[in-house]
């Protein structure tokens, strides 16, 4: 029953099993578990034959084979003219922005910039008394390229991304970034996606999505030149489409469907955890989405709220399939059960919804983001808190992080040896070298050891 006494109609009724309630030990909750603890691991073999044949495509048709991929999936009269965004669509867009919508997304701005400049490691250098110079040299890469997500047709393009992908690389000191983002059914990105694009400094924009935009960015077409670091989230072709060319460009991290884990007790409002669950599944059917709690009673009243929820939801079908497939809420033996599964399927965003979450900290080990207490809601973090929105993916978050400068960052490594420096420790080099079998490494060390 609904908590207002009132019966639940029909169709709520019949999509109640979109949301499960599992006991944890049970063997469809250990299932569940064991599915989420996998779900990175690999690539149908399908969608990556598929991504595959369009790296290839673009590499050997360049704008030709990115007009046809538009035309197909998101704009059927796509010409190639409307590739780059021109500066008078930028000046024009910047009318129809409400001073609203300007004043969140420089607020959004200003509080990325501010997380970000933290993250600047600067250039070092120390010297050994004996005249050895070693040292770190920080340098920006020369170009960025940024994904920024729009959904089939550019139904649901991503704004917050613009800022949390080019603020990093502006304060990285990025001299050249592109941005790419699917266009919408007229061929056109929404207004406010090139203002923010503006706003950030971003220096070319370009009409084109998913893996082929991707590949536009590796390979270089006739418009679009390459880059050399990719970064932004994506579908799971995006993610495939940057996790097949890692090495021949740079590539940020695995930043693929959402994914929320909500730790729980009974201080929360199930009412509240049930948003921040539909806020996550409704970005992609293959989005995660699930709760750990040790409460029946909360379980409950959680499911009674997504279903209340899933009625008002206007994607709801995506939301009802991401909780189908990868959601549910799982009743644990107590919170310490609940960390440790959270821990072992490391989650993109993690929710401490409990009455100490600090108390909690400590024993997070995997996550990409944590969100403590009841009152921080993940939405917060996707928009404005300051620290960055994309974040590992599919298990990365056990060796990965959130993009940050660094990823447009490189750190170059500084040495010089004077004569007494290199008479002090030639002859261990040359040790080494001749261990390894190496016979021109330890001459190049011998000659000068000769004739400094
Ligand atoms: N991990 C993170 O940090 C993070 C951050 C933001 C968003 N996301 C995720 O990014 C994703 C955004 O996805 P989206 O769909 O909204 O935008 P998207 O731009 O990533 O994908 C849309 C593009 O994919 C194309 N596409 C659709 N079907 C295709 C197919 N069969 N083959 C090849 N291409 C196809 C569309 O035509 C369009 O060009 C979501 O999964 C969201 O959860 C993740
Ligand atoms: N939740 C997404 C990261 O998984 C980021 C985002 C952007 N806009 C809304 N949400
Ligand atoms: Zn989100």
């Amino acid at each position: 029953m609904p908590s207002n006494g009132k019966k639940f109609p029909e169709k709520v009724k019949k999509e109640g099993c979109a949301v499960r309630i599992f006991k944890a030990g049970s063997v469809p909750g250990k299932r569940l578990v064991e599915r989420l603890k996998r779900r990175g691991q690999k690539i149908p073999a399908r969608l990556e034959r598929g991504v595959r044949r369009i790296l290839a495509e673009v590499r050997r048709r360049g704008d030709e084979a990115l007009v046809d991929y538009t035309r197909r999936f998101d704009c059927p009269n796509f010409e190639v003219a409307q590739l780059r965004v021109r500066e008078e669509e930028i000046f024009e867009a910047y009318r129809e922005v409400s001073p609203e919508i300007l004043s969140a997304l420089r607020l959004a701005i200003r509080n990325v910039e501010e997380f970000h400049r933290r993250q600047l490691s600067s250039s070092w250098f120390y010297t050994r008394p004996e005249g050895v110079f070693l040292g770190q040299m920080v340098r920006p890469v020369s170009s960025a390229g940024l994904y920024v997500p729009g959904g089939a047709g550019g139904e649901t393009p991503l704004i917050s991304t613009v800022v949390m992908t080019a603020v990093p690389a502006r304060v990285a000191g990025v001299p050249r970034v592109a941005m790419v983002s699917p266009p919408n059914r007229e061929g056109r990105l929404h207004p406010a996606l090139l203002v923010a694009a503006a706003e950030c400094g971003v220096t070319e924009i370009y009409r084109v999505g998913s893996a082929w935009a991707i590949a536009a960015l590796a390979y270089g077409t006739e418009t679009i030149r390459s880059v050399s670091v990719i970064a932004g989230p994506g579908n799971i072709y995006v993610t495939v489409a940057k996790k097949l060319l890692y090495g021949e460009v740079g590539v940020d991290l695995v930043a693929g469907p959402s994914e929320v884990l909500i730790v729980a007790d009974e201080s929360a409002s199930a009412e509240h955890l049930a948003w921040d669950l539909l806020a996550q599944a409704e970005h992609d059917p293959l989005a995660t989405a699930l709760l750990l709690t040790p409460s029946g009673r909360l379980a409950r009243k959680v499911k009674e709220a997504l279903l209340r929820a899933l009625e008002r939801l206007p994607r709801r079908e995506i939301a009802e399939a991401a909780l189908k497939g990868q959601g549910g809420i799982l009743v644990t033996r107590d919170l310490e059960e609940a960390l440790e599964l959270a821990n072992a399927i490391a989650p993109e965003h993690l929710e401490l919804a409990v009455a100490d979450p600090f108390a909690l900290l400590p024993r997070v080990k995997n996550a990409g983001a944590v969100f403590l207490g009841g009152g921080t809601p993940e939405a917060l973090g996707d928009y404005v808190a300051g620290p960055n929105h994309v974040l590992p993916t599919m298990g990365a978050a056990r060796f990965a992080s959130a993009l940050s400068v660094e990823v447009f960052l490189r750190r170059i490594s500084l040495l010089s040896y004077g004569p007494e420096a290199l008479a002090w420790e030639g002859e261990a080099a040359v040790r080494l070298a001749e261990t390894e079998g190496l016979f021109a490494h330890a001459e190049a060390v011998r000659v000068r050891l000769k004739s400094p």
